[in-house]
């Protein structure tokens, strides 16, 4: 019997009275898989009965932050329905833009939404409310948005579920892609989260953005820390940028290179803006105007740095309405992507600007505004530049925007900190209620 032969010398040859042992064998493990199949069927069964029933169309996510782990609930016919309706153009007209904007509750992303708003373009806005910086001033931003019927959508630009559903909901026409882990210092404490914001969430976003059809058009926040230790001036976009101070800087670069191969090998249309050190209501408390009003109403010391040989350090401060005009000349001026589903149909434009005010002001300087403004003396402490990826100056040449975008930036720092320090003792007074009343 072929049974009895071993099939490879030295192989053990079973005796008849073992085969019957192993056949009772056989037949009670047989029986004992059958009990376990049915244990484990019924436990699935209870596990599906036992979940939350949720709409076929819910999906309850959680969500990775760049600065604290978060949860997001988004889905449904109401959600979906809040979405569609925030994303229609209001003006009727065959012009008006859908535009998708990350990081909404931002501070240039409330900016923009609300630009783009009042034109009666459709606007839906994502955020992940982390808490990089004071959450409630987002989620104030976030009521300033929905009183004028935006949306914000609360996850993350690493879901690439929602990201997918958001496009199988909405044709956007633009993406402009604000949502980011900003601040030049803070990417010494905690590097991942640049890494997880500016590089995964972004090549994320431009992963689904190939994909829709139509595609859309992509107008997104780079920096002027590219320059990094550039030192012709004012910097051009012709300047090299292969020298970034901080970690900071160098995924802002990255995101200028990795747009660029979704721009060269699915037909993206992309346009990024080096914005250089935006200020205004509705800022950024990490940014030192921001603190530094906040520390002299409360008497308490600031520290001025000072470049080398006891330099100035100065900063190209930028007015938020300036860079609002920027972004929708970006986005007025932006051709349609060339590629769909996935596919590249031709070359496609791909735009990198300026946004800056030309003019650098010293830190001193803006201490000094800022005294004069909020009548109080700063207790100064003048401290050498720390190398943690600040650069010594800024200054922008914007003679391509002017071109290509119509930009022309028209505020001064003088003029910008008095419309910043008015919000500020406004929405910090006691009642923050009647803070949408100041923008
Ligand atoms: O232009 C940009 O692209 C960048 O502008 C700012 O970065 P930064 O210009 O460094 O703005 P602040 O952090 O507000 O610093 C402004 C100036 O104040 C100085 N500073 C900052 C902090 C401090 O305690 N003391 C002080 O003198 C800095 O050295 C810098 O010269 C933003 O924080 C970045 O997100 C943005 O990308």
């Amino acid at each position: 019997m072929a049974d009895d032969i071993p099939s490879t010398p030295g192989k053990f040859k079973p005796e008849k009275s073992s085969i019957y042992f192993n056949r009772i064998r056989w037949y009670s493990s047989l029986s004992k898989l059958t009990l376990w199949s049915f244990l484990f069927l019924s436990l699935l069964l209870f596990l599906f009965f036992a979940s939350p029933r949720l709409d076929s169309s819910t999906h309850r996510h959680i969500t990775f932050s760049s600065a604290s782990e978060s949860t997001a609930t988004w889905g449904g016919h109401e959600w979906e329905r809040r979405v569609r309706q925030s994303a229609r153009v209001k003006n009727g007209g065959p012009n008006g833009l859908t535009v998708l904007v990350t990081g909404a509750s931002g501070f240039v992303g409330t900016h923009v939404s609300m630009a783009l708003r009042r034109r009666g373009d459709g606007v839906l806005g994502l955020d992940n409310f982390n808490d990089y910086y004071d959450p409630s001033l987002k989620r104030s931003r976030q009521k300033l948005l929905e009183s004028s019927g935006i949306f914000v959508v609360e996850g993350d630009l690493n879901d690439r579920d929602l990201l997918t559903k958001l496009f199988d909901v909405v044709a956007f026409t633009h993406v402009m892609h604000l949502a980011a882990q900003a601040g030049v210092r803070y990417a010494m404490e905690n590097p991942n989260s640049y890494v997880n914001s500016n590089i995964a969430g972004l090549v994320n976003l431009l992963e689904v953005c190939k994909s829709a059809n139509p595609q859309p058009s992509i107008v997104w926040a780079s920096s002027s820390s590219v320059y990094g230790l550039n030192s012709k001036v004012p910097f051009s976009e012709k300047d090299r940028t292969d020298q970034p101070a901080s970690l900071y800087a160098a995924t802002k670069k990255a995101g200028e290179e990795i747009t660029h191969t979704y721009n060269h090998i699915y037909g993206l249309s992309i346009t990024g803006l080096r914005f250089f050190t935006v200020y205004g209501p509705w800022g950024r408390p990490d940014m030192a105007y921001f603190f530094f009003a906040k520390d002299m109403l409360k008497g308490k010391q600031i520290t001025v740095f000072e470049g080398p040989d006891h330099s100035t350090v100065a900063r190209d401060f930028t007015y938020i309405d300036d860079i609002v005009k920027g972004c929708l000349g970006a986005l007025d001026t932006a051709q349609k992507s060339t590629g769909t589903g996935g596919k590249k149909k031709g070359a496609a434009q791909f735009r990198i600007f300026n946004l800056g005010n030309t003019s650098p002001i010293t830190v001193n300087e803006l201490v000094k505004i800022l005294e004069k403004l909020l009548k109080v003396k700063a207790d100064k402490k003048i401290l050498p530049l720390p190398r943690n990826g600040d650069v010594p100056f800024t200054h922008a040449n914007i003679t391509l925007a002017q071109r290509e975008l119509g930009y022309k930036p028209s505020v001064d720092l003088q003029t910008g900190l008095k419309k910043f320090v008015r919000w500020y003792l406004h929405y910090y007074s006691d009642s923050k209620k009647k803070s949408s009343s100041v923008w």
